[in-house]
This record gives structure tokens, sequence and C-alpha cells, in this order.
């Protein structure tokens, strides 16, 4: 899997841009705002046919102009796929595959297998466990179709369950029977989701493991454990448990939708305690662990997207990465980076072909 070109029109900061890559490294360097993300972004959305920084598309759209085209030219099993996102101020997004729109965009997701490490990934250790959940569940859905289907029913039956419990709020009334039959259903859907994503983490927790030894050098022990109500009881008997609170509170309180997942460092969470290269070390292993785990799903080794990975590491983790990237099995790389020296040193110590794009 290697993106052979890329042109851009009218995204973010630039009017119109093409390049040509190289097939294993390829290098992003210049001052702060020149647009060094917004291209790793741009390659984002031809993957996720979204940005990874900005969720809303039309803020996309570089200022003053109606539209933005992304377009990028792969090369998979042989064969040259050409990928379109497009998006046009009123109008719907589209996603085009060899010319071809995409009734449904879920249908792309996993076509292009893509991890993108990023400061903005800090939100994982800060934020509240919705960012985890997503992170989970995007790492399952790039290779597991049925999951992404699961969880949309889940959401829409948890959904009309809360809308229920605000009825019979504001309108003084219950009935237990119409609660049960969205009951069941959360029971079906939540008890597969939850199989799966204990399988996955049981499959994930070691790899990521592993990937935080590498990097530190064994320096500190860390721990990911997977956090659910679903541990403790079926979903069915937990929702009638905890009925009184879920009236009281107008929403359902107990479900896969509250999962989490604990990050430790030393047995304490990594949020208060981690230092900040501790806790980048942590996101970036987690994140190679996503790399892992996909390339064993599909055979596949994703396209992987470092932003600004460098900073606040000290030399013996950079070089630990380094090495990493030059010893294994990767696939093509992207990096973009302030300091042009300091890339350019890192990547003459690997023994791969690049290409340094100065913006
Ligand atoms: N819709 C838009 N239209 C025009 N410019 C935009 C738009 N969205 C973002 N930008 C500009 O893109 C620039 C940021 O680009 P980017 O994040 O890629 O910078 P960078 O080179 O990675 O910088 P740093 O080194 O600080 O991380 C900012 O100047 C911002 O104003």
């Amino acid at each position: 899997m290697v993106l052979n070109t890329l042109s851009l029109l009218n995204y973010k900061n630039f009017d119109s841009q093409d390049f040509t890559f190289d097939q294993k490294i390829n290098c992003f360097v210049g001052a702060n705002g020149i647009g060094k993300t917004n291209v790793l972004d741009a390659i984002y959305n031809l993957s996720f046919g979204k940005s990874y920084f900005n969720p809303i598309a039309t803020q996309n759209i570089r200022h003053g102009e109606e539209f933005f085209v992304v377009e990028g030219l792969f090369e998979k099993d042989e064969r040259d796929e050409k990928i379109i996102v497009s998006l046009k101020k009123g109008q719907k997004k589209m996603i085009k595959r060899n010319g071809k729109a995409y009734d449904k965009f879920s249908d792309h997701i996993g076509f292009i297998p893509l991890v993108i490490i990023s400061p903005a990934d800090r939100d994982l250790i800060i934020e509240g466990s919705e960012t985890r959940r997503k992170f989970i569940d995007s790492v399952i859905s790039q290779s597991d179709k049925n999951y992404l289907n699961q969880l949309i029913n889940y959401n829409k039956v948890l959904q009309q369950r809360n809308a229920l419990l605000k009825y019979f709020a504001l309108n003084n009334t219950f009935n237990a029977q119409t609660l049960e039959v969205y009951n069941e259903q959360l029971q079906v859907y939540g008890s597969e989701i939850f199989s799966t994503r204990k399988a996955f983490l049981e499959t994930f927790i070691p790899i990521f493991k592993a990937r935080y030894n590498a990097i530190s050098n064994q320096q500190e022990p860390v721990h990911l454990s997977y956090k659910s109500d679903l541990f403790e009881d079926d979903l069915n008997s937990l929702l009638k448990l905890n009925i009184n609170k879920d009236k009281a509170l107008h929403y359902t309180s107990v479900g896969i939708h509250k999962d989490d997942l604990n990050f430790e460092i030393d047995g304490f969470p990594i949020k208060k305690f981690g230092s900040q290269g501790q806790q980048k070390s942590f996101l970036i292993a987690l994140k190679l662990a996503q790399f892992d785990f996909i390339k064993a799903q599909s055979g596949v080794s994703p396209i992987l997207l470092l932003d600004d990975i460098f900073d606040k590491l000290d030399e013996n983790r950079v070089a630990q990465i380094i090495e990493l990237v030059d010893n294994e099995n990767f696939g093509q790389l992207f990096i973009s980076d302030t300091h042009a020296d300091r890339t350019e040193n890192i990547i003459k110590q690997v023994h791969q072909s690049y290409k340094i794009f100065k913006l």
C-alpha cells in the first residue's frame, strides 16, 4: 500500500499543490503554521473521509473558497486506486474510488489502512471516556464491518430508550414493559460489542506493552486495562438493577456506552502521574500497537503519519523509534517536523529511501 501522488485544491491553507512521494519515507519540514500537519491531514482524509483535526468539514475548505478537493493515487495489490474526497459548501461530502462515488462512507473505511500519531492524541489521556471508546471503535472497525453496524444499532436503541425515559419523566408516567423491549435489544447488541472489545483488548494489550518497553527500554511498567459494567453482570440485569437511577437521571446509566480504558504507569493513572515524555511514549506505543493490529488483521502495512513526533522525547527514545522504523517491516511513512536539520539527521540514520519536502 503506497500513496504515489497527492493533489490538494483549496484544502485548508493550500490553494493548489501537488506532491509526488517516495515509496518509503516522506518528510515535511518548515516553520510553524506553514501547513505540514495539513498535508498529513489531507492524507488522513483520503483514508477516513474526514479530517483528524477538525470535525467540521466545511472548515477544511480554504478561507474564502467554495470547495475543496483532495486526490490521491495509491498502489494497492499492484493496482492503481484513485481516491478523491471533495466537499462543496451546501452540498454533501463525496468520496470516490476510481471515479465511482460511495453510497455509504463506511464502505470505504479500512480500504486504505492508516495510522496517525500526533500531539492531538493527548486527548486520549486527558479527555473523557468517549475519546478512548472512539479509539477502540476505530481500530476494530477498520477490520470488522459487522462491529460498526452493531454499534450503530446499539446507539439507535440507546437514543430511543433515553427518549422514553425523558417522556416518562415529562408526563409523570412509567411503563416497564415498553422499556423492557429496549432493554432486550440493548442486551443483544451490547453483549456482542462487549465480547468484541474484550477479545480485541486481549490481543491488543500485550502488543501495546511490548511497544512501550521497546520505546522506553523497559524504563517503567505501564498498564492498560478494559473497564466495562458488563464485567459485573449481563446488560439486561444491570438495566433492571439501575432503573430507579435511570428514571431520576432520564438517561441510561449503564452499558457499553460507558466503557473506558485505564492507562497506568507504575500503578498510577498516567494522566496525573506521567511526565510529558512518558505520556507521549505511551501514546506512541498505543498507536504503534494499532499499526501492528491492523497489519496482522489485514495483511497490509498501514500508511503511518508521524506528526511532530520527536518533540519532548529524549535522544534514547527518538533512537528507539528510528530503530523500530528501520528494522521492522513498516510501509510508507509521512513525517512532519519544524526542524529540518533534526529530521535530516534522523532520517539519514535509517537505511531507507526518503524525500524531504521544504514547505
Ligand atoms: N480552512 C482554512 N483556510 C485557510 N487556512 C487554514 C484553514 N484551516 C487551517 N488553516 C491554516 O493552516 C495553518 C496551520 O497549518 P498546520 O497545522 O499544517 O501547520 P504546521 O506546519 O503543522 O505547524 P506547526 O509546526 O505549528 O505544527 C494555520 O496558519 C491556519 O490558519
